[in-house]
């Protein structure tokens, strides 16, 4: 299915521009919705930037309005665990307030197909490994009671409403575009990856290790890393699911792999080529030991398997784009 114009909220950022690369390349139009506050123009690409505040309702009218979109993802957020804990309200309103506001604004321009991006840090700390669909939700931080409160919303309103919605619970999004053109800028970074080939280019000096006694192989958290590109697949596919008029669902998205942290830095290291410098630190709080996808039903629903989420592939991919941008072309 092509030709569709899509409304990519939060589209400027990490994971919504390379899904805009995805639906461009397959004929598709991405109309990124976007404040910029995390986001960078520079990553929107591939159709028409509207800038404007997922919260205020003139602002996402007018984008409604003047683009008359199909179908709307959404990956607008705070995403920074540990901020959350600091300023919930700011997540609160952000994270639920600004689907709320996209629901009603939906609702008035008569569409009702909307992707979500949710997260594994719904499940909380896990009993069962992997992780199916059905686990109990019992999110450890602000950041997943926001996530976990939208698919709840999610649910209600399409009980009620004319809404066809997918929940993408996405594990450790990671990676970058394979021809190096866009790949994850956050700041400030807090994610694994980016840190860790950051101490092994030399810019930043020793990175933090945090917790080494968990209940894992090695002490290390346990994750599963997924390539952005394969996330970038799945959403097509969950976006083709729901304009064919088939019914809402909830699905993981992982490569079904865990990996811990120990383990990525040593694939760091092998791929750069340098050491990664590296203290031991406290557990960071939060942090689950391990959280695993079970992928069966992305199989089932989407026809969906990943291909390029191996640390070695997820990496080389993240340091080429970051060579890149940090300049070190010429001298690392
Ligand atoms: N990165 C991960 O590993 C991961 C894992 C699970 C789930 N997620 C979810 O995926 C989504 C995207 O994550 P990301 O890493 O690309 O984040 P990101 O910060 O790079 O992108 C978010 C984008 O949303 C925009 N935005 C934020 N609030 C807005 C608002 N009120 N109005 C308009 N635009 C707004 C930002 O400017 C930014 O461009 C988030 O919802 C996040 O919770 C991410
Ligand atoms: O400088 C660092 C950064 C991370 N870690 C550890 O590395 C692992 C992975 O951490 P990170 O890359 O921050 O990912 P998560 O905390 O697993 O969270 C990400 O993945 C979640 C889904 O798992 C998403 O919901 C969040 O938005 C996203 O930040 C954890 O054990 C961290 O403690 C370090 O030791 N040092």
């Amino acid at each position: 299915m092509n030709g569709r114009k899509v409304l990519v909220v939060g589209g400027a950022g990490y994971i919504g521009s390379h899904i805009c690369k995805a639906l461009a390349a397959r004929g598709d139009t991405p109309i990124v919705f976007d404040n910029l506050s995390s986001g960078h123009e520079h990553a929107v690409q591939w159709g028409p930037l509207h800038r404007g505040d997922i919260r205020n309702a003139a602002d996402i009218d007018a984008a409604f309005a003047n683009h008359k979109p199909d179908a709307v993802i959404h990956f607008a957020a705070c995403i920074e665990v540990g901020e959350g804990e600091i300023e919930p309200l700011r997540f609160w309103d952000n994270n639920v307030g600004g689907v709320i506001s996209l629901l009603q604004a939906m609702k008035r321009a008569n569409v009702n197909t909307l992707v979500f991006s949710s997260t594994c840090a719904t499940y909380g700390e896990p009993e069962t490994l992997p992780l199916t669909e059905s686990e109990p939700q019992t999110p450890v931080s602000v950041y997943g009671r926001t996530k976990l409160a939208v698919e709840t919303l999610l649910s209600d309103v399409s009980k009620a409403e004319d809404l066809s919605y997918a929940a993408l619970r996405y594990f450790n999004a990671s990676g970058a575009s394979p021809d190096g053109e866009i790949g994850e800028e956050h700041d400030p970074e807090s994610h694994l990856i980016p840190n860790a080939l950051k101490a092994a280019a030399g810019l930043s000096g020793r990175m933090k290790l945090f917790g080494t006694d968990y209940p894992t192989r090695d002490g290390t958290c346990v994750r599963d890393y997924i390539h952005v590109s394969d996330l970038a697949v799945a959403h097509l596919a969950a976006l083709d699911r729901l304009l064919s008029g088939n019914d809402s669902f909830v699905c993981n998205l992982g490569s079904g792999t865990g990996f811990t942290v120990r383990e990525i830095l040593d694939a760091v290291e092998r791929v750069t080529g340098n050491p990664v410098p590296c203290d031991e630190h406290p557990r960071r709080p939060g942090d689950a030991p391990t959280l695993l996808a079970d992928t069966s039903t992305a199989e089932r629903l989407l026809g969906f398997k990943t291909v390029r989420s191996t640390p070695d592939l997820v990496i080389g991919d993240a340091w080429a784009f970051h060579r890149r941008v940090w300049g070190l072309d010429d001298n690392t």
